[in-house]
């Protein structure tokens, strides 16, 4: 992790220290992926199954997981670990239900109903990462919010294992969430077949999920192609920023950096503060932990192109996350709460030393598919209204075009729109009659 301090480098350095590693990597990532989309859209299932040889080791002769692989995947399951499923699965309903919006009518003039109504959408793709770790949490993130939104028909793709089987707790998360239409597909192969149909895979509506910057890149130009699909989110490789002040702990300050890093090498993690003690002992607390970790070198790779800052106060730091607009936010601070008015772009916060990213990763309730790449400075992170249409809808009765069809008159005659004009006039004429 290189160590800078913000005060001494020019604006051209401090914008590059902010680029995330995907953004320099984008163009070669952005063609490797067009022919991929290209050969799916092609060739359908028989670019499917090239695609899955070559990334997966695993081209199966049916994408669709059966009934028997389900109840397999089940039952190899510990009791612990379907028991953490299910409980994460109820606290993430009961904060996304919390977050449900509502229909509403309101009568904008005498004899002038206006609602706005809310539908399912009707076909939706799930993608869940499974390249270097299977994520069942991801499959609860995008499962809960679809069944609370009531979604008819959901589909769900992750990356085959080496066995050609699916990975058994993902496929417990989705059958939890009532997803029994699994697809053993991967990477922006997996993105292409839902957005553009398959012999196997149906054509979806939306895709949701993230991914690694394959997936994402394929989700971009999906939602590019007027015949593609709409997208959620860029939800990219994993990203946190920590503003850490002289009370931090360092060791749980370094654990939490750690946990990001270790998603990927193009992970990137942040941690500004403006006390140099801490900034040390975090450093100390870096070295020390990453030799324990499994996935070390990956860690150690994301932490290549990634930023211990020294700031000139908490309020500066708040200022560059605020640019820098991370996936999440961990404010490390001692009145925590007090700084939250000031954070106007992040994923999701934490708050105090109590609160590590990992908790909202997978338990505490709240979606951990959030926007990176600086996205959060205009998205929020996935939720029930992802999953929705919003309809409006309008009744007017005759004195309801009597209160404001002149309004209208006067506004078509204005933009010389006169069949505009005629069909609001003809009726002011008729119930006049
Ligand atoms: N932003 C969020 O909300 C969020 C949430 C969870 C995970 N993530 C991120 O999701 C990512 C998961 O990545 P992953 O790689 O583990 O799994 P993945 O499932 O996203 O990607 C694996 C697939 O990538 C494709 N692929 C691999 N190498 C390729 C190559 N050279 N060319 C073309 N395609 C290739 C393969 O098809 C493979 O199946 C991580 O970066 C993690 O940080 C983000
Ligand atoms: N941190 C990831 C989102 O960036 C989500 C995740 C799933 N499992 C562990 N972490
Ligand atoms: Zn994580």
């Amino acid at each position: 992790m290189r160590r800078v301090d913000w005060r001494l480098l020019d604006t051209r350095t401090q914008a590059q220290l902010l680029r995330r590693p995907a953004q320099v990597t984008s163009s070669t990532t952005a063609s490797t992926v067009a022919s991929i989309i290209g050969e799916v859209r092609d060739s359908g299932d028989s670019a499917l199954r090239a695609f899955g040889e070559r990334f997966d080791g695993f081209a199966p002769v049916d994408f669709a997981v059966g009934s028997a692989e389900f109840a397999e995947a089940e039952a190899s399951l510990s009791v612990e670990l379907r028991a953490a499923i299910d409980e994460a699965a109820e606290r993430i309903a009961a904060f996304h239900r919390a977050g449900m919006t509502a229909p509403y009518s309101v009568d904008t003039a005498p004899g002038v109903r206006c609602e706005r109504v809310l539908r399912p959408i009707q076909r939706v793709g799930l993608y869940v990462p499974a390249g270097s770790a299977p994520l069942p949490s991801t499959a609860l993130m995008l499962g809960v919010p679809a069944r609370l939104a009531g979604c008819p028909d959901i589909v769900l793709c992750t990356p085959p294992r080496r066995d050609g089987t699916a990975d058994p707790a993902v496929l417990y998360a989705a059958k939890r969430c009532g997803i029994t239409r699994v697809f053993k597909i991967g990477g922006a192969q997996a993105i292409a077949a839902m957005a553009y149909g398959t012999a196997s895979v149906p054509r979806c509506d939306k895709l949701f999920g993230p991914g690694n910057a394959y997936v994402t890149e394929a989700k971009r130009q999906v939602a590019m192609d007027v015949d593609g699909a709409a997208i959620d989110m860029p939800a990219g490789p994993s990203e946190v920023l920590v503003i850490a002040d002289f009370g931090a702990n360092p060791a749980f300050v370094a654990a939490d950096l750690l946990s990001q890093a270790e998603h990927g090498p193009d992970s990137q993690v942040m941690l500004l503060s403006d006390d140099d003690r801490l900034l040390d002992a975090v450093s100390e607390q870096l070295a020390s932990q990453l030799g324990q970790l499994p996935r070390a070198d990956i860690a150690r790779r994301a932490l290549q192109s990634s930023s211990a800052i020294r700031v000139e106060s908490i309020e500066q730091a708040l200022a560059i996350s605020n640019r820098y607009a991370p996936e999440h936010l961990i404010l490390a601070l001692r009145d925590a709460r007090a700084a939250l008015p000031q954070v106007t772009a992040a994923g999701s916060v934490f708050l105090g030393d109590w609160a590590p990213e990992a908790l909202g990763d997978y338990c505490s309730g709240t979606n951990h598919v959030l926007p990176t790449s600086g996205a959060a400075r205009f998205a929020g992170g996935l939720n029930v209204a992802s999953f929705q249409v919003a309809i409006t809808v309008q009744e007017v009765q005759p004195r309801g075009i009597e209160a404001i069809g002149p309004c209208a008159v006067e506004l078509a005659r204005a933009e010389g729109l006169d069949a505009h004009l005629q069909a609001v006039a003809l009726r002011l004429q008729a119930v006049a009659s």
